[in-house]
């Protein structure tokens, strides 16, 4: 990874509003759409200040990065985008997160129907004690569909789109715990893409893996993007430089810069952010 900093620019320190409008540093400025925009997002778990004031624009069909040290908020930012956070007694929040458009923190949000649009991969792979097959279907099934042919097909599209069916498609009917680790992440990646979301977040999908794993995990990653967007917590730099296009370094429930990935790393804007990814602290 190249942390150059020679052409640093110590000027206008961008905290929070990365995206706000006549701000020259504003990136993302393509044709594509913004699917997640968070407005002013603060979280409490009860007195615990654990977002503060967040705005991020995220666009779709890319992946984003969320790095940051230890209880920085990555995860607690990642569990809003689908309310899970909300499963925590005592949380509260203000401002807006817009998911295409539609605050998804107002009270009439459908929280079932947005979790359709959006999956997540945790990070310790998480099959249900099941067969194979049968993981991959229960989202469809509890969705109603019922033919087996209709099944059928959606458990080997969802099995080709997480690079998995050469691997098992001779053992469907085998009980998922008998796969190593990095196959039972991409049955929970296959689990996720099963109901046809628009958004994965991923938590940390591959610290419980081993490198090669790993690397079929960020190879799949590379690929799901010209079809879904995805936002991934990792703790593992190059990981984030390897498969992200853009990252947000978070710190102290801040988001302290939000760039494109190759200029995050390369010249951060943030002496926060160059002590972090070089590894000053962390
Ligand atoms: N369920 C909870 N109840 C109370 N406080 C919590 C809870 N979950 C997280 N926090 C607090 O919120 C802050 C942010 O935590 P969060 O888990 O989002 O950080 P993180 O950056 O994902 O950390 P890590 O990299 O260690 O997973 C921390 O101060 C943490 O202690």
């Amino acid at each position: 990874m190249n942390t150059t900093t020679k052409n640093k620019v110590n000027i206008n320190v961008k905290t929070n509003g990365v995206n706000e409008s006549n701000n020259s540093d504003n990136i993302g400025k393509t044709n594509q759409n913004i699917i997640y925009n968070t407005k002013d997002l603060n979280l409490w778990y009860s007195e615990t200040h654990a977002l503060k004031d967040i705005n991020l624009e995220i666009l779709e069909n890319e992946v984003t990065a969320i790095i940051g040290p230890s209880g920085c908020g990555k995860s607690t930012y990642l569990k809003t985008l689908n309310r899970m956070v909300e499963l925590v007694p005592g949380v509260s929040t203000t401002g807006t997160i817009a998911y295409k458009g539609d605050n998804i923190l107002a009270k009439s949000t459908q929280v079932e129907d947005l979790r359709t649009k959006v999956g997540m991969v945790f990070q310790k792979p998480n099959p249900f004690p099941k067969s194979i097959y049968e993981n991959v279907a229960y989202g469809p099934k509890v969705h109603g569909i019922k033919k087996k042919a209709v099944l059928d097909e959606i458990v080997e599209k969802s099995l080709r789109g997480a690079a998995i069916w050469d691997e098992v498609k001779d053992r469907l009917n085998q009980n998922a715990y008998g796969l190593s680790g990095g196959q039972q992440q991409r049955i929970c990646i296959a689990r996720c893409l099963a109901i046809e979301p628009d958004v994965i977040l991923m938590d940390e999908p591959t610290s419980a893996l081993d490198p090669i794993s790993t690397l079929k995990v960020e190879e799949l990653i590379k690929e799901l993007k010209q079809k879904y967007t995805i936002i991934i917590v990792t703790h593992n730099m190059q990981q984030a430089a390897r498969i992200s296009d853009k990252t947000v370094f978070m710190l102290n429930g801040e988001v302290v810069e939000f760039s494109e990935t190759d200029q995050l790393f390369s010249n951060p804007k943030d002496k926060r952010t160059e002590d972090y990814i070089t590894g000053r602290f962390g």
